[in-house]
């Protein structure tokens, strides 16, 4: 019997949404899983060809990246800003959706920004010196883990990038979206080499292509 395959899924608002899906799949978490007391990390499955690892977003991308994960379930978001070339995201599950948006005070930007620079307070560096840089204007970037809106009411940077789904954390702390860098959904994601050597990697992907479909 092969040790199981390890699915990396991230702890908060896209399990909700994703264990539907894997449990169509036929990847369904023994039932410590949905116990909040339970402190393990990694969980066995009704079939033992799966165990699942519960770990932050952007460690999930990090997981399957090294191989230590071979599958898993990721914002595109993680994706884009890691850029891993061992990550293949063949799978848009169509859940998790929202998008990654420049955001400013509604009074007008703070003025440590000019004409040619920014400063930015984001979790996202990468998209964020990207997308400026791409339109000619060079983003120092703040790098926070949460909770950025907060950011320009207290100087720490003019504008944020970050996520936003209906708007309203945006509203409730001042800030208009300005401008969106993408649209932003789940997706699968496997190991590039464990897709091409284990062909349970294969399959699993197959039946996400096909509950998505
Ligand atoms: N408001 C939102 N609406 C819809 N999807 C969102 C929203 N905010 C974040 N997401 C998606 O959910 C992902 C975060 O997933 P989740 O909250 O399950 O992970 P997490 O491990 O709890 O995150 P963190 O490491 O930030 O605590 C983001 O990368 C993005 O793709
Ligand atoms: O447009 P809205 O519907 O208001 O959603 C956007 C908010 O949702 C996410 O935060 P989350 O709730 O995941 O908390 P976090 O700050 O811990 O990431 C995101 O970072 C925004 O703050």
């Amino acid at each position: 019997m092969p040790a199981p395959l390890t699915f990396a899924v991230p702890k908060g608002r896209i399990l909700d949404e994703a264990l539907p899906l894997m449990a169509r799949a036929g990847v369904v978490p023994e039932a410590g899983f949905h116990d909040k007391s339970d402190r393990r990390l990694a969980f066995g499955c009704t079939s033992e060809d799966y165990r699942v690892i519960r770990v932050r977003a952007f460690d999930v991308a990090t997981f399957v990246a090294h191989g230590a994960a071979q599958v898993g379930i990721v914002g595109s978001d993680v994706i884009e800003e890691f850029d891993y070339s061992d990550l293949y995201a063949p799978v848009d599950l169509g859940i998790g959706r929202c998008r990654l948006s420049v955001a400013e005070p509604a009074a007008g930007a703070a003025s440590i920004d000019g004409a040619s620079h920014v400063r930015v307070a984001t979790k996202y560096p990468g998209l964020t010196r990207q997308y400026f840089e791409a339109r000619g204007v060079q983003a120092e970037c703040v790098k926070l883990n949460g909770a950025m809106e907060i950011a320009p009411a207290l100087g720490l940077a003019g504008r944020i990038v970050d996520l936003v789904e209906s708007g309203r954390t945006l509203v409730e702390n001042g800030l208009v979206e300005t401008a969106t860098v993408m649209e932003v959904s789940a997706r699968l994601i496997a190991n590039r080499a464990a897709l091409k050597t284990d062909p349970r990697v294969s399959a699993l992907v197959e039946r996400f292509r096909e509950l998505a479909a």
